[in-house]
């Protein structure tokens, strides 16, 4: 307790004596220190990291559910000696979907306040299991605010110990007596899922493709500890409910494309009716062939609905494209004159021309498009993009949704050691870190994501003094230099209406090729200070083909790429159906999942997601809170709670007694 000198005691006064009012007195801050100390012996909490969830809410859910199969195990760990696999699946699903099953047991259990004991008595030895590495305190912290008392006792509670075996019964009968088991089993069976899970790190893109990224971020906003890092798609919602047109038109085009009409008109309250009638007036004799949604609608949707959201696809693409053309010839410093396509079409012969050779497009009629001012919205368009915009503005829920994203999310972020990000960072072909135009600033590496982190708030926050536009949610989006993209250009025009497909390639930038080289891996890790050799990159964004043999395991183990495909669409590339990478205090290990059937199948036949895990790394010495960032801050407290000490002690301070 000398440790302290007396300058650093009277340096320090203003910041002991506001501690003082916490911890008034020695015994106090010396109490403090005591459970801080143990505290960082204690093994580290599970990190689970997950990745292009892509609105498939179902298996997204379930896989939280189940905490990628962790639940399982640690089941196992407990009963695989005394209950049958059958009977482990069945108490797996219990602790899934409570309610659900709950509903289906009492339907045809006979003898249900047996059942009820023996499944309470089960759910409290896996909680049990669960909770054996957090303190006391952090368990009480998790528990029910109803339950907690009871809980805590069945809980730290040995039912075999002599005199306490009755009491432990008497409790559990109590609880199945006054009806109150349901309401137990459902409240301990999200506890052992709290505790199962830790932490929880979204590397970005939640949104598009899938029909549920709206019920994925409500599910998001009821966990008790989580970051996200901003996917391209992401940000493109953001800018969206910034207002910025061309997210706007972005985003309906997406969900038209993949008929996502849910999200839209249920989720968030958009009203689409403008563009309805809009598309039906204006395209009503053309068939939008290029346009129909690309997802195998027909069960779903009649011939007249599939017409319908053909037209409304191609009228907002057209709308994209021109607001893109003005947005392009507004900011030169963008340097994006060749993703400006419009003034590059023969509208006569139907044909584009690229780099000085004419390619033929899909014949499909361009009525709203002038061909002197191709750019220019026509009158009912530029009121069909108004009218949507006003409705993303009022959305509460949408904006509920961005401002979630703001308060959890970043650009990157560093954890524990590791650097999370979901696409890349802008880099030259010889490995140095591209600097970059931003407003007037050229900037590279961990100074170029810092300033776009801060500009994307601005723009939603309208921080008055330092006004940025909210095109910067769309140059994150698509821009070739924005780490959220990591590709030459999108190239969305050419998709729908170039025939050859030799404009439809996006090229990766050299970020994708230099990461595989551990040595260029580890540059990065150096450049946002961690421990090159100890730390590890952690992406989306590229779906892994694990069909073709390719790993996740990159860079010698430095760079973990972790898009496994959550998004159907990209199953079949990937032949797997989402990764969960997961860090514990014995190292880091990937399950990868296969496809998630359907909740009812899960909930009635008990059917899991079959998820493969492997481990990447083991730890020589089990990780400990102390190795941790909370450690490094558990650290700091000791150091001035101990000063705080040093301060009663020598009468710099008085305890407030
Ligand atoms: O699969 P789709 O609907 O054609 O979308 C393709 C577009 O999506 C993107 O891949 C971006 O989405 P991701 O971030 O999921 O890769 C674009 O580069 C590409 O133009
Ligand atoms: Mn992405």
């Amino acid at each position: 307790m000398n440790k302290f000198t007396d300058k650093q005691l009277s340096d320090n006064y203003n910041y002991l004596e506001l501690l003082s009012e916490k911890f008034p007195c020695i015994g106090v801050a010396a109490s403090e220190v005591i459970n801080l100390k143990a505290i960082m012996n204690l093994p580290k909490g599970t990190e689970h990291f997950l990745t292009d969830i892509h609105g498939e809410h179902d298996a997204f859910s379930h896989v939280m559910r189940n905490a990628s199969g962790v639940v399982k195990r640690k089941i196992s760990d407990v009963f695989s000696k005394t209950l049958s696999q059958h009977e482990i699946d069945e108490l797996a699903t219990l602790i899934y979907y409570p309610e659900e099953k709950l509903k289906l047991v009492k339907s045809n259990e006979e003898n249900i306040l047996d059942w009820y004991k023996t499944k309470i008595y089960q759910l409290i030895q896996i909680c049990r299991g669960a909770s054996s590495k957090y303190t006391r305190s952090k368990v009480r912290k998790s528990l029910p605010s109803f339950f907690s008392y009871i809980m805590e006792e069945l809980l730290h509670e040995d039912e075999d110990r002599f005199n306490k075996k009755e009491y432990y019964n008497k409790i559990i009968d109590t609880i199945v007596e006054l009806n109150q088991a349901d309401q137990f089993i459902t409240e301990i069976s999200s506890v052992i899922q709290r505790l199962t899970i830790d932490h929880l790190h979204i590397i970005g893109d939640i949104y598009d493709r899938g029909p549920g990224s709206h019920i994925v971020m409500d599910t998001l906003m009821q966990h008790h500890s989580l970051d996200i890092q901003w996917g391209n798609h992401d940000i493109l919602w953001m800018g969206a409910a910034a207002g910025d047109l061309s997210c706007i038109a972005n985003v309906i085009r997406v969900c038209l494309r993949y008929s996502n009409m849910s999200i839209l008109e249920d989720g968030y309250g958009i009203n689409l009716l403008p563009l309805a009638t809009f598309a039906i007036e204006t395209y009503e004799q053309d068939p939008c062939k290029q346009f129909i949604p690309k997802a195998n609608i027909s069960e779903f949707f009649s011939e007249f609905d599939i017409q319908l959201l053909s037209k409304m696809h191609k009228a907002i693409s057209i709308i994209q494209f021109k607001l893109e053309h003005q947005l392009i010839n507004s900011h030169p410093e963008y340097n994006m004159e060749h993703r400006q396509v419009l003034d590059k079409i023969d509208y006569d012969h139907s044909t584009i021309n690229v780099n000085n050779i004419s390619y033929e497009l899909h014949k499909e009629q361009l009525t709203t498009i002038n061909p002197d001012k191709p750019w220019e919205l026509t009158p009912e368009e530029e009121i069909v993009i108004q009218k949507l915009q006003s409705s993303f503005l009022m959305s509460e829920r949408l904006q509920k949704h961005v401002r979630f994203l703001f308060s959890k999310g970043s650009i990157y972020l560093t954890y524990n050691g590791n650097l999370l990000f979901h696409a890349s960072i802008p880099m030259n072909y010889d490995g140095s870190f591209k600097k970059v135009r931003i407003m007037n600033d050229y900037l590279s590496g961990k100074d170029l994501l810092d300033k776009l982190d801060q500009y994307a708030r601005e723009a939603y926050f309208e921080n008055p003094i330092n006004s940025i536009g909210t095109e910067i949610f769309w140059y994150l989006w698509c821009h070739h230099n924005s780490p959220l993209f990591g590709k030459d250009k999108m190239a969305t025009f050419e998709r729908y209406f170039v025939i050859d497909p030799i404009l439809h390639n996006e090229q990766y930038t050299p970020y994708y090729t230099l990461i595989c080289d551990e040595k260029i891996a580890k540059k990065i890790l150096l450049e946002f200070n961690l421990d090159p050799d100890e730390g590890h990159i952690i992406n989306g964004h590229v779906p892994v083909k694990t069909i073709h043999g390719e790993s996740p395991i990159k860079a010698n183990g430095r760079l973990l790429v972790i898009d496994g495909g959550f998004a159907r669409a990209y199953q079949s590339t990937t032949g797997i159906a989402g990764y969960t990478l997961i860090y514990n205090s014995f190292g880091l290990q990937l399950a990868s999942h296969e496809p998630f059937h359907s909740v009812e199948k899960a909930i009635n036949n008990g059917i899991d997601i079959h998820s493969t895990t492997s481990v990447i790394e083991k730890t020589v010495d089990r990780k400990r809170v102390a190795d941790t960032d909370v450690g490094k801050k558990i650290n700091t407290q000791i150091y001035y709670l101990e000063m705080l000490i040093a301060a009663y002690r020598k009468g710099i301070l008085k305890e407030k007694l």
